[in-house]
């Protein structure tokens, strides 16, 4: 292969460990070696015969690149904060994607995907207003790396990238399947919302989100002057979802997003991304991972610090559901001798009601002093349409309604939700990295105030769901 090494390098940015892919460790393992990696060589010292082997038949391919995330980053995500990584992008890649992004704009290539606050009305109501909603690329007709449609190589070699950065989540983070590309889903099935509860779907988009390689989404993101985001949540609970929740065999698991936007200014240009991670203190107080448990998605935290995830398992033996989280008891014997035990937080089991739902009215005293929910209207535009409010009539379904709901959200948009939450901001500028749990990060953009529209590369890394229904 051709580059693989100079990648790698490019790669590098002076942290974190060089680990050498399994295939190139010594096959005896009596021989003990001390490994060091260049650019174009493996080095191995042989300690027992005092010898030095440089090996410099190295394929490309089979380089071990320095790593694309750090453990820090890694541990950051697991826990419910936000990754964010300048300079990840080399400068050439950004350059090569930011004119292949304008090109298929100019090519009338993207769509509109907004999940900003009008998204609160239908689709036919809303009008589409490419001055306050985001545009989205999924990819020409062969999808993302499709030949026919711009810099097919430029995407190509950053689809590579991101594969590698995926396949290094999968081991961090403890979700294997991650690492399965999937056949790809069939398309067509019409425009079901990812979201589940209407409106954008925040990128989720439904029946054609996916790249054709795979399950697995990238995507190029547009917003002129004026667009912005709505708070909103990346996957939710698929027993919060309808009857449609359990139909897809996989699910978003991380979130990824990478700026194209050279000399960005967040003062002058807006388009800042707000995200609403814990607090570093909740994030020391929990050895739990965020997301899900045993493949039971998260739904809410709990705890002084609001540090607890907080799972929702509807598959008890009861046939209802109970909420609990994890606890971590170490042995006295062994530090390293780890003992998880589930700590159910529901009074009893339960049916889960439909949209808007209120987890808190299930939950015993204490838990319910401290819960935080996530996944929920209140804090999801997606599911805050007129008809789910509470107590809305058909009547309701009017402008009104929904401009009181817009007015709520707008409010609430710009605090963290209670004290186990923190708002982190970043600016969306060239080359930056960001990564987090689509289950449990709430984020938004901010209305990009300048006269340049914002670019950036998004997608989502999936895993498999719990299990898919047939139907
Ligand atoms: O463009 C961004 O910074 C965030 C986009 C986003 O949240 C989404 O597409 O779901
Ligand atoms: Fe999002």
């Amino acid at each position: 292969g051709g580059g693989g090494a100079r990648r790698g390098v490019e790669a590098f940015r002076g942290e974190g460990l060089h680990a050498l892919p399994p295939r190139r460790r010594p096959s005896s393992p009596s021989t003990h070696s001390i490994f060091s990696t260049t650019a174009d060589a493996t080095v191995v010292v042989d300690v027992n015969v005092g010898r030095v082997d440089v090996d410099v038949d190295v394929d490309d391919d089979d380089y071990a690149s320095p790593p694309l995330v750090s453990p820090d980053d890694v541990l950051r995500i697991s826990r419910g904060g936000v990754a964010v990584v300048p300079n990840w992008l080399p400068p050439r890649l950004v350059t090569a994607m930011r004119e292949d992004a304008r090109r298929l704009f100019a090519d009338g290539q993207f769509r509109p995907d907004g999940l900003t606050n009008t998204a609160l009305r239908s689709r036919e109501e809303q009008g589409f207003s490419p001055g306050a909603d985001r545009q989205t690329f999924r990819g020409g007709g062969a999808g993302w790396n499709d030949r026919d449609v711009g810099d097919h190589e430029a995407r190509l070699e950053f689809a590579d990238r991101m594969g590698r950065l995926r396949e290094e989540l999968a081991v961090g983070l403890d979700r294997p399947t991650l690492s399965d590309d999937g056949e790809r889903e069939e398309e067509g099935g019409g425009e079901e919302e990812e979201g589940g509860g209407g409106g954008g779907g925040g990128g989720g988009g439904g029946g054609t989100g996916r790249s054709r390689s795979g399950r697995h989404e990238i995507t190029y993101n547009w917003y002129e002057p004026g667009a912005k985001l709505g708070r909103h949540l990346d996957e939710h609970h698929e027993e919060t979802k309808g009857t449609k929740g359990w139909i897809r065999p996989s699910r978003r698991s991380v979130t990824w997003l990478v700026y194209l936007n050279d000399d960005w200014s967040a003062e002058d240009d807006g388009g800042t991304l707000r995200c609403f991670p814990r607090t570093e203190e909740g994030m020391r107080n929990n050895d739990v991972p965020v997301g899900a448990h045993e493949g039971n998605l998260q739904v809410g935290w709990v705890g002084e610090n609001g540090q607890h995830p907080v799972f929702l398992d509807c598959f008890r033996p009861s046939g209802g559901a109970a909420l609990y989280r994890v606890a971590t008891t170490s042995s006295s014997s062994s530090s390293s001798n780890h003992e998880r035990r589930i700590i159910i937080l529901s009074v009893r089991d339960f049916d889960v009601p439909a949209q808007p739902i209120e987890f808190a009215a299930f939950l015993n005293d204490e838990a319910r002093e401290t819960f935080e929910q996530i996944s929920t209207s209140r804090l999801d535009p997606r599911f805050a349409r007129p008809h789910a409010c509470p107590g809305a009539t058909e009547d309701e379904r009017d402008e009104t309604t929904a401009d009181a709901v817009v007015a709520a959200v707008d409010d609430r948009d710009h605090r963290p939700s209670n004290d186990g939450g923190t708002i982190v901001d970043v600016t969306p500028a060239a080359g930056t990295l960001v990564l987090f749990d689509s289950v449990t990060l709430p984020h938004l953009v901010r209305e990009v105030t300048g006269t340049r529209q914002r670019i950036a590369a998004t997608g989502w890394f999936h895993e498999d769901s719990q299990f898919v229904l047939e139907v």
